[in-house]
């Protein structure tokens, strides 16, 4: 499989219309590939708090349609990264859209766990409760999103709904870059399976993106990393590996479930 990210710089100083439509064109000029992954709340930037509420739009709004014709455009899968979206009860959710190549929607994740501790994201989004898996080009990919990677039982979910890799767009801040490749290689390594991570370049709301998108495979080998900047990484995601590293070393099979606690 082919698969394409798009480290898409986030600036304050392009409007959320402009940079739609260029996103849109760069994801048409990916005609080829076999997956193409956008980052993190590309619109507004994931940091961008106080425009969330001004700039969120129903599941259905501008970004759905243009997201929906570039990729039956294109003829390609597309993860669109997430939007800020406002659900019909007045909540926003931080929520991921996957098109098919018809350009039908295939999968929606709202993301589980939020960033911001007592504010931010964490105040002004409601949080997902479901995991979800998408099936794009014969793979089974579970989706979460950027402060998930923390989170390493939920990847193990994935996994046990048959994911063979995620997909996690980010906004990952240049300050905490470190903790991005080492969380994206641990989830790899210890699920046994791909990990293809979009982040998002240049600054907004004054915080430095970190870039440096990332794929690894179930061995924790680096497939292909990005700079700093605007940048498509374009790698051969080799599926079979999956399966392979799971026989070969199989340590999946010896997870031990249902322990009983510390004896007081
Ligand atoms: N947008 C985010 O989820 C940021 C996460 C982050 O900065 C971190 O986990 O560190």
């Amino acid at each position: 499989m082919r698969a394409s990210l798009l480290q898409i710089a986030v600036d304050d100083d392009e409007s959320v219309d402009s940079r739609r439509r260029r996103v849109a064109s760069l994801v048409r000029e990916q005609a080829g590939a076999d997956l193409v992954v956008l980052p993190e709340l590309w619109t507004t930037g994931a940091f961008a708090y106080r425009v969330f509420a001004d700039e969120a739009e129903p599941l259905e709004g501008p970004t759905h349609e243009a997201m929906a014709k570039a990729a039956s455009d294109a003829g390609i899968w597309l993860h669109a990264g997430s939007i800020p979206e406002r659900d019909a009860d007045g909540t926003l959710y931080n929520t991921s859209l996957v098109f098919s190549p018809a350009g039908d929607l295939a999968a929606a994740y709202r993301k589980i766990h939020r960033f911001g501790f007592d504010k931010g994201e964490a105040v002004l989004m409601g949080a997902g409760r479901e995991l979800v898996t998408a099936r794009p080009a014969g793979t089974v990919l579970g989706l979460a999103t950027c402060y998930d990677l923390r989170f390493p039982e939920l990847f193990r979910g994935l996994v046990d709904a048959g994911a063979e890799g995620f997909v996690v767009p980010a906004g990952w801040p240049e300050r905490r870059r470190e903790h991005w490749t080492l969380l994206a290689r641990a989830r790899a390594v210890e699920n046994q399976a791909f990990v293809l991570a979009c982040g998002t370049a240049g600054t907004h709301a004054g915080v430095p993106q970190a870039g440096h998108s990332i794929v690894v495979d179930p061995w924790g080998d680096v497939v292909g990393e990005a700079g700093p900047g605007e940048e498509v990484l374009s790698v051969s995601v080799d599926i079979g590996k999956v399966e392979a590293t799971r026989e070969q070393f199989p340590a999946l099979k010896d997870r031990v479930l249902g322990l009983a606690g510390p004896r007081r």
